[in-house]
């Protein structure tokens, strides 16, 4: 007699596939993922990218709010090989970069295979491959390939913190950023968003706008820049001032900039990091808030800024200086992480799901293993990863399909000679 453990087991092992995949591995359909996959097609190398997934960009297509766009200029957004349409404006809107992303992925006849997500990979000795195991619905299917190249994404899984009575009091009423779509379920509630990087300044503004009542905790500190300086974008700007500047005299500038346009932020309850925005983006990955209209809400009373939370209690919140406000929801924008640790095994990611190997090198590991979009430097850094990447990947191609084809031939060559 079977128990129903043996019998199911059975049925699981019988139903895992397996498949070789010719070419590289591609875990992701971002544009990391998709940036990888052009730049390899324009090598000629085969591919298979794996999504967990039902879209492309499932990030921007199903856990950011409608009022979304991008807030770096054109040029630092667009993938490799395909720029943006002309008629797009600087900071394009969510809808319109989708967009382009499905014209990318059509463009470069990327398909990514849908509703796979990778449980776990590993490097097989044995066979000198990537394994990897894989969930699509009820079935699970095993890749090997000579290359994986992870393109997870640094917002992979939201962060969720635990606050004292937070679940208690108000789970139904609780949400994280990932799932705000619009202020218009939020008119004249009383929310709390909790974290003030660009997701809580821009989630406070479009509640504003919607005629809610926001207030944002800053537990800490926060570099506010204005995201136009003199009618051009600061981080264009800073971009410039980079080749001629050391990284701390170009925040110097920034800051002086910054301070000329918006005022002193401090006195708003927004302190500045010891560290300036620049170096702060590029050794510990903490993105400045570019401004795009919530500092003047701020300013004028109609988003309140707190600081850090003690607990939760019925309808209420206590704060750390002892007040207690009044709160109807509350949104979560606490960041996200980087999912990496939670499916793949070896040592060339490091306790946060992001190379070892730091910036500008982190992008090839070790026994044919990749990473892209981990720079912490936004979409122009997924362009900088993704055709070295290719690049990479396609010399070795080259050198293997070299040796196949002169072997092929002298097959070829020896089969007709041994029947003349
Ligand atoms: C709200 C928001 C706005 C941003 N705006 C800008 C901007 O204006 N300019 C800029 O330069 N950068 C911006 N960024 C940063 C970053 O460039 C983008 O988030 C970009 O989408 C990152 O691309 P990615 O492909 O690396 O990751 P993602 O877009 O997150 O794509 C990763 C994909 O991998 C899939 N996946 C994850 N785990 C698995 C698994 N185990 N198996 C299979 N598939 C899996 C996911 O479903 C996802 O589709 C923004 C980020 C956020 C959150
Ligand atoms: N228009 C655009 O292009 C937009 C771009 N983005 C990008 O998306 C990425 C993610 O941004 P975002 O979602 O804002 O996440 P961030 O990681 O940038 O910010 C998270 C915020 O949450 C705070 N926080 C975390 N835990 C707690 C806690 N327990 N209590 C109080 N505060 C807490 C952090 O504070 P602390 O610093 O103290 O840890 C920080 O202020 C960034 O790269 C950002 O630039 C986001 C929105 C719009
Ligand atoms: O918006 C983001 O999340 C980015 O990572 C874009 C970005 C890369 N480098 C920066 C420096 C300052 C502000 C935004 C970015």
């Amino acid at each position: 007699m079977r128990s129903p453990e043996m019998v199911r087991g059975d049925r699981q092992l019988f139903r895992r596939r397996r498949k070789w995949v010719n070419g590289p591995l591609i875990v992701g359909a971002g544009p990391s993922g998709l940036a990888v996959g052009a730049c390899l097609r324009d090598h000629g190398v085969p591919f298979v990218i794996l999504e967990k997934s039902d879209c492309i960009a499932s990030l921007w297509q199903h856990r950011t709010y409608d009022r979304l766009k991008l807030h770096l200029p054109n040029q630092f957004c667009q993938l490799p090989k395909l720029p943006f349409p002309r008629d797009f404006q600087e900071y394009p809107s969510k809808a319109q970069f989708i967009a382009y992303l499905e014209a990318y992925a059509r463009h470069f006849k990327l398909h990514p295979q849908f509703n796979v997500a990778v449980a776990s990979a590993k490097f097989d000795d044995t066979c000198g491959m990537w394994r990897l195991r894989c969930r699509r619905t009820e079935t699970e299917v095993e890749y090997f390939s000579q290359w994986l190249v992870v393109a997870t994404g640094e917002n992979a899984d939201c962060v969720v913190p635990e606050i004292a009575g937070m679940h208690e009091f108000f789970s139904d009423h609780l949400m994280h950023v990932c799932d705000y779509k619009s202020g218009d379920a939020f008119r004249r509630k009383k929310v709390l968003v909790i974290g003030c990087g660009n997701s809580g300044m821009e989630v406070c503004l479009d509640l504003c706008l919607h005629n809610a009542f926001p207030t944002m905790v800053v537990r800490d500190s926060v570099h506010v820049l204005p995201r136009e300086t003199f009618g051009r974008s600061t981080f264009e700007l800073a971009v410039g001032l980079m080749k001629w500047l050391p990284l701390n005299l170009v925040d110097k500038v920034m800051l002086a900039l910054s301070r000329m346009i918006l005022g002193d932020t401090e006195k708003l309850g927004l302190k500045r990091p010891c560290i300036g925005p620049f170096e702060l983006k590029n050794t510990q990955g903490k993105t400045p808030v570019l401004d795009v209209g919530a500092l003047g809400k701020i300013k004028s009373g109609e988003i309140k800024v707190v600081p850090g939370i003690k607990r939760f209690l019925h309808g209420k919140v206590e704060l750390v200086d002892g007040t207690t406000l009044d709160v109807d929801s509350i949104i979560l924008a606490t960041g996200y992480r980087s999912n990496v640790n939670s499916w793949l095994q070896g040592s060339d990611f490091d306790t946060d799901g992001f190379p070892r190997t730091p910036f500008p090198n982190g992008w090839k590991g070790s026994s044919g293993l990749y990473a892209v979009g981990f720079t912490r430097r936004g979409l122009s850094g997924i362009s900088m990863d993704a055709v070295k990447i290719a690049e990479d990947i396609a010399r070795v191609w080259r050198e293997e399909t070299k040796h196949a084809k002169a072997k092929h031939m002298i097959a070829c060559y020896r089969r007709r000679t041994s029947r003349s």
